[in-house]
């Protein structure tokens, strides 16, 4: 019961192996497409039935438009499953990527979802697996399962509340010399997150960064976006304010994970933008939850902060979870050529403010 459940379902699912989703309306039998091959399908749906659940998203690209519920346009669809779906088609079907390589894809017809609350769980359950949210799905006890889980565990294993201090050493960085890292731990789920904290405490309130982890950006230099100087310029800016935290959150891609992140750069490849290609893929375009960073503000000892960011999201997300933002303070970096429509995009379709 609880997270374990979720833990387990999610490393069936990125192993390619089938799970149960048990909600109030029903259950289903799941496996995600990205991880299913010709064998382990075969073992799944011996008679090649079992039908497919996509995201709304991806039922609109697929001109499934008519079947997402205008009560409720995030609950999945579900298609029934045609002879000609076998595995690479149903991979097609499932990855925006393909669409250039794989464009004529149909007719698709609906199906019953059967069990909508755990078909929407199911969706939670892919964003946070980091696979994309497409599914071969039959009715329970058609066959085995490896996990069962429920949408109660699902938001167990996303709760912040577990997190803990882990251990605190000093680490001296560049920007500042007399650092001391802290690294946090939830014995639900394996991310390890870790702030970074610079100068002397005193009475005034901190100057905060939430840093949401870009293996691109923060490693590789990627100029794709602005996360690598945007981490150094902000321990400069706290190492100025004398007193500080940066909070390295381990929520690489907004949320939805580092291979989603790259599908979602191989559809700006194809022109799309940061917030269609989330889309495109059935995310929502910011799937990160502040919870995490105020909770370990919480065990820092941090009620009150000014918060380096320019995007009005991150204030009310944190304030949502109970800091208090007393001021906002801008970052500000110049653009380059090849994330100026990045930085665009953030400026004209999510509010961010210089
Ligand atoms: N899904 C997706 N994530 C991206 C993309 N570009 C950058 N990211 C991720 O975005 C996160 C960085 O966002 P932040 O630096 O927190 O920026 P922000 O939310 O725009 O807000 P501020 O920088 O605080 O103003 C990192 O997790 C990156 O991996 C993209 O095109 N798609
Ligand atoms: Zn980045």
């Amino acid at each position: 019961m609880g997270a374990r459940d979720a833990a387990r379902a999610i490393d069936a699912l990125r192993r390619g192996w089938a799970v149960t989703i048990r909600a109030d309306d029903g259950a289903l039998r799941l496996m995600a497409v990205e991880g299913a091959d010709a064998v382990t399908l075969k073992d799944f749906d011996p008679a090649g039935k079992a039908d497919m659940l996509i995201s709304a998203a991806r039922a609109q690209t697929l001109k499934l438009a008519n079947q997402i519920a205008a009560a409720d346009p995030d609950m999945p669809v579900r298609i029934g499953r045609a002879p000609w779906i076998d595995g690479d088609v149903a991979m097609a079907i499932a990855d925006p990527v393909r669409d250039l390589a794989s464009p004529l894809k149909g007719p698709f017809v609906a199906a019953a979802l059967g069990a909508p609350e755990a078909a929407k769980a199911a969706l939670r359950l892919a964003r946070l697996a980091g696979i994309l949210p497409a599914y071969f799905v039959t009715a329970e006890g058609q066959g085995g399962v490896e996990a069962e889980v429920t949408g109660e565990d699902i938001a167990a294993y996303d709760d912040a509340a577990h997190l803990a201090v882990a251990t605190r050493a000093r680490l001296p960085v560049a920007a500042a010399e007399s650092a001391e890292i802290v690294a946090f731990r939830s014995p639900d789920e394996p991310r390890e997150h870790v702030a970074l904290i610079v100068g002397e405490r005193n009475e005034k309130p901190p100057v905060i960064r939430l840093h949401s982890e870009c293996l691109t950006g923060d490693v590789l230099g990627s100029l794709k976006c602005d996360c690598g100087p945007q981490l150094h310029q902000a321990l400069h800016q706290i190492a100025d304010a004398q007193w500080g935290v940066l909070l390295y959150l381990r929520q690489e891609g907004r949320g939805i994970g580092l291979v989603n992140k790259l599908r979602a750069y191989a559809l700006q490849d194809q022109g799309f933008d940061t917030v269609d290609a989330n889309v495109r893929l059935g995310f929502a375009i910011d799937a990160r939850d502040f919870s995490v960073a105020a909770r370990m503000l919480d065990l820092l000892g941090i009620g009150s902060v000014r918060l380096l960011t320019n995007n009005p999201a991150k204030v009310a997300g944190l304030e949502a979870a109970g800091i208090k933002v007393v001021e906002r303070l801008p970052i500000i970096l110049p653009a380059n050529p090849h994330n100026e429509r990045y930085l665009a995009t953030k400026r004209d379709r999510t509010g961010h403010q210089l």
